[in-house]
């Protein structure tokens, strides 16, 4: 999966957040998006999801293949972001049951593998809106990390862990990130230390 930026650019109201963003994201490899508190970071993950339309230029979304629609690219991707919720009343079972009605784990992975790999296996009846910030934290990165997709978006992914949280989610990165093109958005080095190619998004302040 490759993903192209020509000349992006968002604002919201009158302020511009970037603009002429030009990039272009390879298939297997690891992307930083750098800059400080409130510089635009999340909101440029979030362009480059889908999940926010940029108001100028163009993204395009392609395999070797094919183009992919901009309404498919969901299919292709998986993302943890701290404004992404998880349905409070299910229990952790559940929420991986729901999540597998969308994606599949990558192979040989199951529900309790999964549940096992972020030291969560004993909480797996327990409803999540009873979990701490950390644990919920764990079970978003596991659910994106170990899902079988080309592509992972993350945004701050270290939030709320604890020293073995941060741990867990490096060795799920190293042991599970395989050949997939991975962008994290991040301050903090630990969230983006598999990463060789750094976008700073104060280049794209005008
Ligand atoms: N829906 C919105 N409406 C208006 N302004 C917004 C909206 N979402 C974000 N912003 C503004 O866009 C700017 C960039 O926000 P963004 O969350 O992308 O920053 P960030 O670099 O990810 O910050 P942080 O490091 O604090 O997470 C901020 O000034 C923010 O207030």
């Amino acid at each position: 999966m490759m993903i192209s930026l020509e000349q992006t650019g968002k604002r919201f109201n009158y302020d511009w957040i970037f603009r002429g963003v030009t990039l272009s994201f390879q298939a297997g490899e690891r992307y930083a998006i750098l800059g400080p508190n409130g510089s635009g970071k999340s909101t440029l993950l979030q362009v480059i999801s889908g999940a926010i339309q940029h108001n100028e230029g163009t993204i395009q979304y392609s395999t070797p293949e094919k183009p992919i629609a901009h309404d498919a690219f969901f299919r292709y991707c998986a993302i943890a972001a701290p404004y992404l919720e998880l349905i409070e009343e299910f229990t952790l079972t559940e929420i991986i049951e729901f999540h597998l009605q969308f994606k599949q784990f990558l192979p040989g992975i199951t529900p309790v593998m999964a549940m096992q790999l972020v030291g969560l296996e004993k909480a797996a009846g327990k409803q999540l809106r009873n979990f701490s910030s950390g644990m919920k934290q764990r079970i978003k990165l596991a659910l994106a990390i170990l899902s079988d997709v080309p592509v992972l978006l993350l945004d701050e992914p270290c939030t709320n862990l604890d020293a073995a949280g941060v741990a867990l989610y490096q060795q799920l990165i190293n042991q599970y990130g395989g050949n997939r093109l991975i962008i994290v958005s991040s301050n903090d080095e630990q969230e983006y230390f598999m990463c060789r190619h750094y976008i700073h998004i104060t280049d794209y302040k005008q």
